[in-house]
């Protein structure tokens, strides 16, 4: 038997490179950039010749802002804190205090940033991490590029990480990239989905084309239907101000459960590489059947908690969270059926959801495949076959797992449903971290494979505009229709059951 050899080399630093983070007193930077920042640097990723400069509205200085991101990195990092590691990295973090709307702000930090480079010997490269609210993405893109600061001249890089959400709309999403590339080219563009930074998100691409196994039985002549579940625990907490204008559909849909139905139902890319990979993607979410208004009403079904208990402790409605309205019609949860309109799928149904308080956390992709004939068992103790499950668990667990029936041991013919398991943690160990890791390291590298072209971002609005249409002229009337703590409305049931099958997850 011939094994090739692994390459358990670890990857080399970036090069010499500054990051500037707009949005540098946000719960993004602070909650999640930082500690990956700071991951980056335990896993010698980052380079000797570094620097971050953050720049926000509230006035403070470079020593200032080491101490408030001192406090957060004690907060938040993943595990633990090396002081000498921090104190390196903390040498090397600097702040400017400016509006986003202001010219200023941008000669000041060309100035800013041509001291650095001096200092730091980060060699003209910068990443421009857009950490705000997307009001600000289209302004502060136009404003560094007015500034002269995204010019890529010989011998050095300028790159711009955008975060979600990439629009509101189809329409507004072909703005914002109209406006982004006005002004940076598509490969200084990284639109982030922090999905995309999971491990086991990464590995449906290598599950799937690395194994001679599974990718012969990958299609519609196997594979009865596809589920994907984001199930959260969590509420809207405080984040009723951004949420109660923007809803379950279009925070988790378009982006971060249509990266997995890419992954899981792309065609192989002609190379492990970015434009190969996302073109497939595009392609995938491209043949989509379109939604019509009838479509959206009889496949699309839409919840809001009402009070209710999660985990013992009990909820409040998402009526009464902070910053919500208090007739709000904004949707907590949404369930849909889609079909994909290509000789590998036709006719396999893809039933997604997702919502808030529900029972368990639990993201995973479950394929079932389709049942072996029933004919050898009709004289038998066995009633019926159980269909075989494929489940990727993304999180909390990150698994795969295979049920299949296996008999149970004794005279008699009777078979229980059983399962193999491969578990991350248990073969390659846990490695902590926040997700925005390798995104952050990727982009200093200049591999785009895990971010979003502009064609992907629109192609996922694409598939969801006729809902928000549909929506929009059909309020719900029924809503709080589901209690905190419970599995969601229960049209969601419905709508998979009425095929006469059943959510994988619902216990
Ligand atoms: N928080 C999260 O868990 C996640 C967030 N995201 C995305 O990340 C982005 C940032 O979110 P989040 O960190 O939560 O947002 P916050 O509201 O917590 O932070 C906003 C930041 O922008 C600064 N800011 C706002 N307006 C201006 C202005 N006019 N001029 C200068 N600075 C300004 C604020 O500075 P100051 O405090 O000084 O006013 C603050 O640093 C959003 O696009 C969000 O969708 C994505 C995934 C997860
Ligand atoms: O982008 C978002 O994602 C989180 C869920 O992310 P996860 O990594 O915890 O699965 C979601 O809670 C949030 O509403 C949304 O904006």
């Amino acid at each position: 038997m011939v094994f090739c050899n692994i390459d358990m080399s670890p990857p080399s630093p970036a090069g010499p490179c500054a990051v500037v983070i707009f949005g540098a007193s946000g719960d993004l930077t602070k909650r999640l950039l930082f500690p990956s920042l700071y991951n980056l640097a335990r896993n010698k990723l980052l380079p000797e010749d570094f620097a971050i400069v953050g720049v926000a509205r509230s006035e403070k200085s470079d020593d200032a802002f080491r101490s408030e991101m001192n406090e957060n990195i004690h907060q938040f990092a993943t595990a633990g804190v090396d002081e000498e590691l921090w104190h390196w990295l903390e040498g090397r973090l600097y702040y400017l205090s400016g509006n986003f709307d202001d010219p200023a702000t941008y000669s000041q930090l060309q100035q800013k940033l041509a001291d650095i480079e001096d200092k730091h010997g980060t060699g003209g490269n910068v990443l421009f991490y857009l950490a705000t609210a997307e009001d600000y993405f289209a302004k502060i893109v136009s404003l560094l590029g007015e500034a002269g600061l995204v010019r890529e001249e010989a011998g050095h890089w300028r790159r711009v990480i955008v975060e979600k959400p990439f629009g509101h709309d189809l329409e507004s999403a072909r703005t914002l990239n109209r406006e982004i590339l006005s002004v940076l080219s598509e490969s200084q563009t990284y639109r982030i989905d922090h999905y995309l930074g999971k491990e086991t998100v990464q590995n449906i691409l290598v599950f799937r084309f690395a194994n001679g196994l599974f990718e012969p039985i990958w299609n519609r002549n196997y594979i009865d239907h596809v589920q994907i579940t984001v199930a959260e625990t969590v509420g809207v907490e405080q984040r009723g101000g951004f949420y109660d204008h923007t809803g379950a559909l279009r925070d988790m849909v378009p982006n971060h459960l249509f990266q997995l139905l890419a992954l899981t139902a792309m065609e192989p890319p002609t190379a492990f590489n970015a434009d190969p990979v996302r073109t497939e993607k595009a392609k995938v979410l491209e043949a989509v059947e379109p939604l019509s208004e009838q479509d959206v009403l009889h496949q699309v079904v839409r919840g809001q908690y009402g009070e209710g208990t999660v985990a013992g402790k009990p909820v409040a409605a998402y009526r009464a969270s902070p910053k919500v309205a208090p007739d709000s019609n904004t949707e907590t949860f949404v369930a849909m059926k889609l079909a994909i309109d290509n000789w590998r799928w036709a006719g396999v149904p893809f039933y997604l959801r997702t919502g808030k308080t529900l029972p368990k956390r639990a993201t995973e992709v479950a394929i079932q495949f389709k049942q072996a004939p029933f004919a050898l068992f009709r004289d038998t103790p066995v009633e019926c076959l159980t269909p075989n499950f494929l489940v990727v668990k993304i999180q909390p667990e990150e698994q795969i797992s295979l049920q299949f029936s296996a008999k149970v041991p004794g005279p008699a013919v009777r078979m229980n449903g059983v399962q193999m398991d491969f578990s991350y943690k248990d073969f390659f160990g846990a490695a902590p971290g926040t997700g925005y890791e390798t995104l952050i390291y990727d982009c200093m590298i200049g591999d785009a494979i895990l971010f979003q072209r502009a064609d992907n971002a629109e192609a996922g609005w694409k598939v969801v505009d006729p809902i928000l249409k549909t929506w929009a002229s059909h309020p719900p009337a029924d809503f709080p229709n589901y209690a905190a703590g419970s599995w969601g409305p229960r049209p969601a049931n419905a709508l998979i059951e009425r095929d006469l099958r059943y959510w994988h997850l619902y216990d």
